[in-house]
């Protein structure tokens, strides 16, 4: 008998282009959103959209509520929900990098209030999933939350973002690659579901990316167009996927230590793809395609090495053989990576 179900969540309206800061709320009139927002931000995102989406909602006479987050945890979605409710609003606007944005999506998942996702960097690929990533204690959740109603991507905005953060969000398309490998793997080895087409689609859209990276330059909207496309693509695989396997591997396993081993030292997108690296050599090998990942990563100026990424060589040794200890994800790092195999394996792949 056939039980399966699959139920994909999706945006409803996705507006990347020049300006399109100025038609948040003409976007969201389009949706069945309607009343009071809450904007939920960080600093400087605050300054480079944020105040532009509050003063289009006071001149057309809406009073929106605003509240500043810092950092990915349970107590700022806590600090947000209540936010929300004091202010009684209709939905939510995550302005600002993946952490701005996640928070506000499990805020509004949790309220069950709509959420609008406007990026300022196109340094990851959240913008648009159905998934909220979030640290606690030894461990690391893909929390499920509805994805955005609407996501407006403004490529003036993103291009004008420091260039790290647009290489950033390169490198984790990158790592879908070694994701999709681990996928499979967990697939064969413990008949974790698999969706062929997320699979594909995560795939397609990192070789879509590497095929163009001689455009992926700093300043340009069209560079940005090109990677805000490929972060929206990535984030669609994993609401396909109904889970972040598309885009999520033992390389995001990897940066999840690090986040905790080495705070605030590197950005996501550059510590997954430097670990991609590493994890790629241990799927196929000296002679495989770990020098393609890397050439890649330095096609678009993204890290390749622990010194680059700001990273003790230690520290990274440390997330290396421990991360498979983070969550229950099968990975090729199975039961763990041994310390040798580990120093050989960041040594043969000039990663150390
Ligand atoms: N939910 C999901 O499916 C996914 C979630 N993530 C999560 O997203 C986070 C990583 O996102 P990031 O954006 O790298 O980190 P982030 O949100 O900490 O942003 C990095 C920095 O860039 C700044 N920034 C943002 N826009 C700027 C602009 N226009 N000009 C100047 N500075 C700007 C932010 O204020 C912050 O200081 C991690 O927590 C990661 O786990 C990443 C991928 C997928
Ligand atoms: O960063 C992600 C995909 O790029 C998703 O992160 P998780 O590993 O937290 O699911
Ligand atoms: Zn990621």
């Amino acid at each position: 008998m056939f039980t399966k179900t699959s139920w994909i969540k999706l945006p409803r309206n996705v507006v990347v282009g020049h300006d399109v800061l100025g038609d948040v709320r003409d976007v969201v009139a389009d949706t069945h959103l309607r009343g009071r927002p809450l904007v939920v931000t960080s600093p400087t995102p605050k300054e480079v959209a944020a105040a532009d989406i509050v003063a289009q909602y006071e001149a057309a006479g809406t009073d929106p509520g605003l509240v500043e987050v810092d950092t990915a945890s349970f107590d700022a979605v806590e600090r947000v929900i209540d936010a929300a409710e004091a202010a009684e609003v209709a939905y939510l606007i995550g302005v600002g990098g993946g952490k701005a944005i996640d928070i506000a999506k499990m805020a509004s998942d949790r309220c069950d209030l709509g959420f609008v996702s406007v990026p300022t960097a196109a340094s990851h690929d959240g913008i648009v999933s159905g998934r909220g990533s979030v640290p606690e204690g030894d461990t690391r959740h893909s929390v499920a939350a509805d994805p955005p109603v609407a996501v407006v991507a403004d490529t003036g905005v993103l291009a004008d973002a420091p260039w790290e953060l647009t290489t950033a969000g390169c490198a984790d398309i990158i790592s879908n690659y070694t994701a999709v490998k681990d996928w499979r793997l967990a697939n064969r080895l413990k008949n974790v579901e698999y969706s062929e087409y997320a699979a594909a689609l995560a795939e397609m859209t990192a070789e879509l990316l590497v095929e163009s990276a001689d455009s992926v330059r700093p300043g340009l909207e069209e560079a940005a167009w090109m990677v805000v496309k490929a972060l929206v693509s990535s984030g669609v695989a994993m609401s396909i996927a109904g889970s972040s396997r598309p885009a999520s591997g033992a390389e995001h396993l990897v940066s999840h230590q690090l986040d905790r081993i080495a705070p605030g030292k590197a950005l996501h997108g550059h510590q997954v793809g430097v670990a991609a690296i590493v994890t790629e050599y241990l799927h196929s090998g000296e002679r495989g395609d770990w020098r393609a990942v890397r050439d890649a990563l330095d096609a678009i100026d993204a890290p390749t090495t622990a010194a680059a990424l700001g990273i003790d060589d230690d520290e990274l040794l440390e997330a290396l053989t421990t991360a498979h200890e983070i969550r229950d994800r099968y990975t090729i790092l199975g039961n763990g990576l041994s310390e040798a195999a580990a120093r050989e394996a960041v040594a043969k792949t000039g990663v150390v």
